[in-house]
């Protein structure tokens, strides 16, 4: 079987959200291939925090199990974090059903989740060694779903300020044009993983080797590409006015100047580019840009997210552990 979704985009594309139906109920989820919890807002959150998103009620469900004495606790790189109970129910996505999915109540999450009222819980498409349920973590969508797909894999193909697609199952071939150029994954972290052995400055620019490079993951679930400290310090060196701003969060410059292009290696036989303009994240007002590239903060992983997977079709291989990006068609 196969299945197609969409993935609309929140302000700024900052976050790409689609449609899921667990026990009959419909709630928008943001999927993200850096993480491998299923999460929603639940019934038996303080209404305080679930106020503007849609809740998920068990008791509403007539597939739903309680998996009692479980528990969850997730923390996220951005210093969201999220917590509470698990059950079971049916969970379908563009027709395609995992009848026993694995299902994570929130009773208490982060002020970022409880602010940003479109989102409704997080659908984890990262591998299951990173799933924080206990005493036994559970398996993710994808996993569940492979074995019955026609093909391992799904892909991304999310758009700039536009509505893009998830597929499961299929490569559709009119979503991309051109050869897709596959990397191989190491998915011993958890993440879609692969090396990033080079970079390159300016659309005309020549790769500089980078040895010490942190390795990369693909990323749907983070907004911005967040690379090593010397990389990301060595494109803002080429920016006119650019400076690290703290209160800011990060490497901003005056919207006036003239971005570079940048390119990131995916293992090492491609490079994928963005323009200066896709660098361009937003503006914070009085003339002040802030970037689509900032540091990872030296977590000794780079994360590919919205910023560069939103210009290319991104293939999540889950048979041959791989990934791949093509041209958009
Ligand atoms: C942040 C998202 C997870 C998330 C998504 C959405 C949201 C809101 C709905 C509230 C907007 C919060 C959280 C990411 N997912 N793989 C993630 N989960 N764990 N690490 N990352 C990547 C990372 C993102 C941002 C960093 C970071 C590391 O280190 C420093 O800043």
């Amino acid at each position: 079987e196969t299945a197609q979704v969409t993935a609309s985009p929140e302000q700024n594309d900052s976050e790409y959200l689609s449609p899921v139906t667990i026990g009959g109920q419909a709630l928008t989820l943001d999927f993200d291939t850096g993480s491998a919890d299923l999460w929603v807002f639940s019934n038996s959150l303080p209404s305080s925090d679930s106020a503007g998103h849609v809740t998920f009620d068990p008791s509403k469900s007539p597939t739903f199990t309680p998996y009692s004495g479980a528990t969850w606790q997730i923390a996220y790189g951005d210093g969201s974090s999220a917590t509470g109970s698990v059950g079971f129910d049916s969970v379908t996505i563009g027709g395609v059903t995992v009848a026993h999915q694995a299902v994570e109540l929130a009773d208490n999450l982060s002020g970022a989740f409880v602010q940003d009222t479109q989102n409704d819980g997080l659908l984890g498409l990262g591998f299951s060694t990173i799933n924080t349920i206990q005493p036994q973590r559970q398996k993710t969508f994808f996993e569940n779903i492979m074995p019955s797909l026609a093909l391992p894999v799904f892909t991304a193909n999310l758009q700039a300020d536009a509505s893009g697609t998830y597929t499961f199952g299929a490569i559709d071939t009119a979503q991309y044009s051109g050869p897709i150029h596959y990397t191989p994954i190491d998915s011993s972290a958890g993440f879609w993983q692969f090396t990033s052995p080079s970079y390159t400055i300016g659309s005309n620019g020549a790769s500089v080797p980078c040895t010490t490079c942190s390795p990369a993951i693909a990323d749907t679930g983070t907004s911005l590409v967040l690379l090593d400290d010397d990389v990301v310090s060595a494109y803002y060196a080429q920016v006119n006015g650019a400076s690290q701003d703290q209160s800011q969060g990060g490497w901003v410059f005056p919207c006036s100047a003239s971005l570079p292009g940048f390119g990131v290696a995916i293992g090492s036989g491609y490079t994928a580019m963005l323009t200066g303009q896709d660098v361009m994240y937003e503006s914070l007002g009085g003339g002040v840009c802030y970037g689509g590239l900032q540091s990872n903060a030296g977590q000794g992983v780079q994360i590919f997210g919205d910023v560069l997977l939103r210009h290319y079709f991104a293939v999540f291989d889950g048979g041959a552990k791989r990934f791949g990006l093509a041209k958009k068609a």
